[in-house]
């Protein structure tokens, strides 16, 4: 059996417990970006004679993390239990149930992805206790740790525990080495995200349909660097657009955060061709991506997304990680200033050419093969074992 019996324990943990011939790797993540970006690696490694796949959900994210496993048809292997609303009573609460976990019995590798609070604690507790750390979307930087706050900070502190570091891009591999990490502890594999979009997309026929001018502007904002003053600006003027434009459709899923909910709601909710949602499944964000002609957002996955579907974006951040599409030129950065993204879009509006140059640029951010090439690199790391179960099997 290649993925062990499962076990029921006391409360919250429900897990597979592992042959004990085989290879034990932990994927430990929480948030929903974390969630679709290890799916495509997790559905590519779970099959692989030799290996037992633990999905370790931390609970950071509740609701939003429950849809996203749904979508990819992901049941964890172990649900760790969310402690405390704050950040910092979730991450001590992880840290000792992660522990606790690691320390029943030894896992081979662990694999975080990204710069979220559980990827660090997945990395921190899997170097205490000696165990190796493969980071996936290895190398983004903005070298300015307020901003994102705290993402920069965790990023580069996984790249200091890893062993594996798998770059989505040529740019974050150059920051690898820059950093003086081994060039051969480094993959370029492309970014999983666009795995993921493949697997929905295929899987459901999502293409763009239709004439690119006549779609929906699509928003999302909810980074913690603009809370207050900066989100309310953002969400004023997206009501100036569309009071300006009302036979403009503008949706917007707005993230559960109620520092997100409220100026949201009190700033757009009277606006008539505004069309505030809950948080869509993956699959309705997909189907909502392609039918836009424009994008406008803070968030990291949707600006690595909109390429693939031909959307033109506007980056409502000072500063971005992922400048390899302003580069390739489907994105532009517009910051969170109420005149400034008011402007960018009615330039996009008034020049059509603009925005049809930034429709024809293929993805640089990867090309759905990123998943197979981090399986590959993860089997050649565990060889042994693995190749000895390849034979018996
Ligand atoms: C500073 C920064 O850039 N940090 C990034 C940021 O991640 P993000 O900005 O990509 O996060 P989101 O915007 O939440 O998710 C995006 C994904 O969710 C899908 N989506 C979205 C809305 C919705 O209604 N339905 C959906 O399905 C969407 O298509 C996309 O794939 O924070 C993470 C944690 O701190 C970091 O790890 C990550 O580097």
């Amino acid at each position: 059996m290649a993925h062990g019996r499962v076990v029921t324990t006391a409360g919250h943990l429900r897990r597979r417990e592992p042959d004990l011939d085989h290879r034990i790797v932990g994927i430990v993540c929480g948030t929903r970006p974390e969630i679709i970006k290890l799916a495509p690696v997790y559905h590519a490694l779970r099959h692989e004679p030799g290996v037992c796949v633990l999905w370790v959900h931390t609970g950071q994210h509740g609701d939003m993390a429950e849809g996203m496993l749904r979508c990819f048809g992901i049941e964890p292997d172990v649900r760790l239990t969310r402690k405390g609303a704050s950040l910092e009573a979730f991450s001590l609460e992880c840290r000792a149930q992660l522990d606790a976990l690691m320390s029943e019995r030894r896992w081979d590798l662990c694999i975080v992805q990204g710069d979220t609070e559980s990827a660090f604690l997945g990395a921190l507790s899997a170097f205490y206790r000696r165990v190796a750390v493969a980071h996936v979307e290895a190398g983004l930087r903005t070298y300015n740790l307020e901003r994102p706050f705290p993402e920069e900070g965790l990023r580069q502190m996984i790249s200091r525990l890893a062993c594996m570091h798998f770059a989505p891009t040529e740019r974050a591999r150059s920051a690898l080495l820059r950093e003086g990490i081994e060039p051969e502890k480094i993959l370029l594999t492309g970014n999983t995200v666009v795995d993921a979009q493949q697997w929905v997309s295929e899987r459901h026929g999502i293409r763009p349909e239709g004439d690119p001018r006549r779609g929906h502007i699509l928003v999302t904002s909810h980074r913690r660097e603009h809370w207050g003053r900066e989100m309310e600006d953002i969400f004023h003027a997206i009501a100036d657009i569309a009071r300006a434009h009302p036979e403009q459709r503008v949706l917007f899923p707005v993230h559960l955060n109620p520092v997100v909910q409220g100026p949201a709601h009190s700033i757009l909710q009277g606006v008539t061709n505004v069309k505030l949602v809950a948080p869509l499944d993956y699959l309705e964000m997909q189907q909502a991506l392609a039918g836009a002609s424009l994008l406008l957002t803070d968030s990291g996955g949707l600006q690595e997304e909109a390429p693939t579907f031909g959307v033109p974006t506007l980056v409502l951040r000072r500063e971005t990680e992922r400048p390899e599409a302003v580069e390739a030129g489907c994105a532009r950065i517009v910051g969170p200033d109420r005149e400034a993204i008011v402007a960018a879009v009615e330039r996009l509006l008034a020049h059509d050419d603009e925005a049809a140059a930034m429709r024809h640029v293929a993805n640089p951010f990867g090309d759905g093969t990123a998943a197979r090439r981090i399986t590959q690199a993860v089997l050649a790391r565990l060889a042994p074992v693995v190749e000895e179960a390849a034979v018996a099997a």
